[in-house]
């Protein structure tokens, strides 16, 4: 894998942060952009900051029966929407071979095109549904017979698809968490079939760099998947041809520390959480007592239900029916939202995505306190414990069916039913002699 840094054309000329691409292009992997794809980016409105490109095959490429397996390359860049915009000069997505992160993030639209063809697709299904795993037989023989793809699938998956035929021997799978580890080295694009639980169980399973995620719908409630699994040829057909606009959903790393009030650490593996992390009284009948730090600056005593730490993308789910805000998923920050607090002024915050929060059970509390992540793997705080919170290095990226915003505002146009209203009619006195001068 080889990174270029880009340079961007006319106002955007030698205005990147230049610290950041001094740094960038003083790393191995990265060069300049060409001149073809500075014209690209002036012609089109797109400005790209670092284009990614395959190079050598590497560790990274792996020789599987009949087909090459390598990642392929794409670039990222912004859309610069008006002439007179200049906020993009400073924002930086940086890649580490071939993997996007989040060293700098950006709220512009971001485009994503390939550079070289994605030949490797990672499927991913909710569980016991007839519906879904129709489709996702369909859409494998499509992508095999049509598209000529590498095309991985859970082990429970391809125990299902066997188990109909053995034209899918040609699947490939993972035997252990080793394998799953190095999965984002193989894999060019994830299809995700289900709600939005299926995109939380997808990203979740990628504790690094995360593919693109391509989310049809299949759920109830579809904020985090745009597209319609009914056209899903013409969906495929188009992402896998590129340009596409991405949404990069960041998430948050929390570290669960033991024993943390008496500086005795004994950190757990970090977890990634897409949504949120919520800590709340669990079966407990008393209050939670949790002590929050943002920063090591003390923010409040929560007292009440719990408290749940959300990303933007999260926004819409736990978080809103706490009394959280909507935030567009490229707004940078984190949701810091009370549940049922004891406390009427406590209202929920959002915070800048720089900072470290720190939550903490305090030795007189009277009960534990219980974590969770994106709604699952429960672990206990006991007194002196904490869970620590930050921005992760790694976003998960989304493809949109029309661009961030859009795809954004149809989520909660369907999900929670905007603009059933009816408008209210005017039909007063300049109403009416219109209506009669225009009979
Ligand atoms: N009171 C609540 O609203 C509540 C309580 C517990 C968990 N949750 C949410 O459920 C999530 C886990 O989802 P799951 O599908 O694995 O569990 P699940 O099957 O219990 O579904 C929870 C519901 O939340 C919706 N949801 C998930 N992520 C969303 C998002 N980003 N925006 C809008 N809606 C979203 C799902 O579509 C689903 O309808 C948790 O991360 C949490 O946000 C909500
Ligand atoms: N590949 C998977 N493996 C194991 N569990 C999964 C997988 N995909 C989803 N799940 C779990 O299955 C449950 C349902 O998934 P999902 O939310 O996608 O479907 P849904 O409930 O029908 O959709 P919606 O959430 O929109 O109502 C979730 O709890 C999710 O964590």
């Amino acid at each position: 894998m080889d990174c270029i840094t880009g340079k961007s054309p006319g106002e955007c000329n030698g205005d990147i942060d230049a610290q950041r691409a001094e740094s960038l292009t003083n790393q191995p992997m990265l060069r300049n952009e060409t001149k073809e794809q500075s014209e690209n980016c002036c012609t089109n409105g797109l400005c790209s900051h670092e284009i990614l490109h395959d190079g050598e095959t590497g560790s990274q490429a792996k020789a599987v029966p009949n087909r090459i397996m390598r990642k392929a390359s794409f670039k990222l860049s912004w859309w610069c929407k008006g002439d007179n915009s200049d906020q993009h000069k400073h924002d930086i997505v940086s890649f580490e071979r071939g993997n996007i992160t989040a060293a700098g993030r950006s709220s512009k639209q971001i485009s994503l095109k390939w550079e070289s063809k994605p030949q490797t697709v990672l499927i991913m299904t909710k569980p016991n549904s007839t519906s879904v795993r129709i489709l996702c037989a369909e859409m494998v023989r499509w992508l095999n017979d049509h598209k000529k793809l590498n095309i991985y699938v859970e082990p429970r998956v391809m125990g299902e698809l066997l188990s109909e035929s053995s034209y899918f021997n040609f699947l490939h799978t993972w035997k252990d968490e080793k394998e799953i580890m190095s999965l984002h080295t193989k894999v060019d694009l994830v299809v995700t079939l289900g709600g939005d639980g299926t995109v939380l169980w997808a990203a979740s399973m990628f504790k690094g760099p995360v593919p693109p995620v391509v989310p049809f719908s299949l759920g109830s409630l579809g904020f985090m998947t745009p597209f319609y699994s009914e056209n899903y040829r013409d969906c495929l057909d188009s992402v896998l041809r590129g340009p596409i606009s991405i949404t990069l959903r960041h998430r948050l790393q929390c570290h669960v520390i033991r024993d943390a009030a008496k500086n005795e650490y004994e950190m757990e593996e970090p977890v990634l959480v897409l949504n949120e992390v919520t800590i709340d009284r669990g079966i407990s009948s008393f209050l939670t007592n949790l002590e929050c730090y943002c920063d090591n600056s003390f923010v409040t005593c929560v007292q009440g239900d719990g408290l749940i730490l959300s990303t933007t993308s999260g926004s819409t789910a736990y978080s809103l029916a706490a009394g959280g805000s909507m935030v567009h998923p490229q707004v940078p920050g984190i949701l810091f939202t009370p549940i049922c607090p004891h406390s009427l002024s406590f209202r929920p915050l959002i915070l800048p995505e720089h900072v470290t929060i720190r939550v903490q059970v305090p030795f007189n509390s009277r009960s534990p306190a219980w974590v969770s992540f994106d709604g699952k793997d429960r672990k206990q705080l006991t007194a002196g414990d904490a869970l620590v919170c930050s921005m992760a290095p790694w976003p998960v990226p989304t493809a949109c069916q029309i661009d961030s915003t859009n795809d954004f505002m149809r989520s909660i146009h369907d999900g929670l039913h905007w603009n059933l209203r009816k408008t209210q009619s005017f039909d007063g006195p300049s109403g009416f002699i219109m209506f009669i001068l225009t009979r």
